[in-house]
């Protein structure tokens, strides 16, 4: 594939729910190997972009026809195909995980159908197998394979969830929120994990509220306020204190240590 065109590019997507537009006329596009972060404040919209790329929401259309939502320059995939180049760890799929009853080698296996349980119309062949062993290795995560994903800690169904998505091996991973509910250390542990893959040639899509989360190999941000691109560039450029202080609507100081961020309130 050729690596000019964009891994994702969004054309004044609009999203209405009863009456309101959840996303209004919102484009956007990122280039492959643009590590990205998407930041904004609680309700700007985030979730519902995710939602669109998952294609569990939809746009309105445009009266040309052109549209709203390319992945990899297309916008008509199935789903493996899909998921070979964009693994998806959205706020939904991490509920109906966290809710099933399947072991968690089970449960990286289904990703490879379109269901969170293996059923016995499943048919996993070796080659699944091994690479559904091979994303738990690397997330670190194989003692857990036997373990029913309903009695795992938040972290560590976190890292079964991303091993899910890894199946695959995807060229990007859009991951909603991945850090919610994890105590610092396991935080940290985690987004060295998400290091890493970016260092692999991963690229990372990560939707958040914290600056702390934007790991030093990502370096493009997108702010979203309002279900509207508030602004979008160089982090550098983006997370000083009167930028962010706007987007989140609260006084904010920025700091930086060995690469990470901070934010503190005033
Ligand atoms: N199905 C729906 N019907 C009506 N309103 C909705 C629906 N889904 C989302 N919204 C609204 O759309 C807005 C954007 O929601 P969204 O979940 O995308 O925000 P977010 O940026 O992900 O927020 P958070 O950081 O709190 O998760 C919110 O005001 C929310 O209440």
């Amino acid at each position: 594939m050729d690596t000019s065109t964009p891994l994702l590019s969004i054309d004044r997507a609009t999203v209405l729910r009863e009456g309101r537009a959840l996303l209004d006329r919102l484009s956007l596009t990122i280039a492959q190997g643009q590590h990205t972060a998407i930041l904004g404040p609680n309700g700007s919209g985030k979730s519902t972009l995710v939602k669109l790329i998952e294609r569990r929401v939809y746009p309105l259309v445009h009266d040309d026809g052109s549209a709203v939502v390319r992945i990899f320059g297309r916008d008509r995939w199935n789903v493996a195909e899909l998921r070979s180049l964009l693994g998806v760890v959205s706020s939904d799929l991490r509920r109906e995980f966290e809710a099933s009853n399947e072991v968690a080698l089970n449960a990286v296996l289904s990703g490879f159908f379109a269901s969170m349980t293996l059923g016995l119309d499943h048919a996993v062949d070796d080659g699944m197998r091994r690479r559904a062993v091979e994303a738990l290795e690397r997330v670190g995560a194989s003692h857990l394979a036997a373990r029913d994903v309903s009695t795992l800690s938040t972290g560590e169904a976190r890292r079964v969830l991303i091993a899910r998505a890894l199946v695959h091996r995807p060229r990007a991973l859009l991951l909603d929120e991945p850090c919610a509910g994890l105590d610092p250390g396991t935080r940290r542990r985690f987004l060295d994990l998400l290091r890493e893959l970016a260092r692999d040639g991963t690229t990372l899509l990560l939707v958040t509220h914290h600056v702390e989360e934007i790991v030093p190999e990502i370096g493009h941000v997108v702010m979203l306020r309002d279900g509207a691109l508030f602004d979008h560039g160089a982090k550098e450029r983006l997370l000083v204190d009167e930028h962010l202080s706007d987007l989140f609507g609260w006084r904010m100081e920025v700091e930086r240590t060995d690469g990470f961020y901070g934010a503190r309130l005033r």
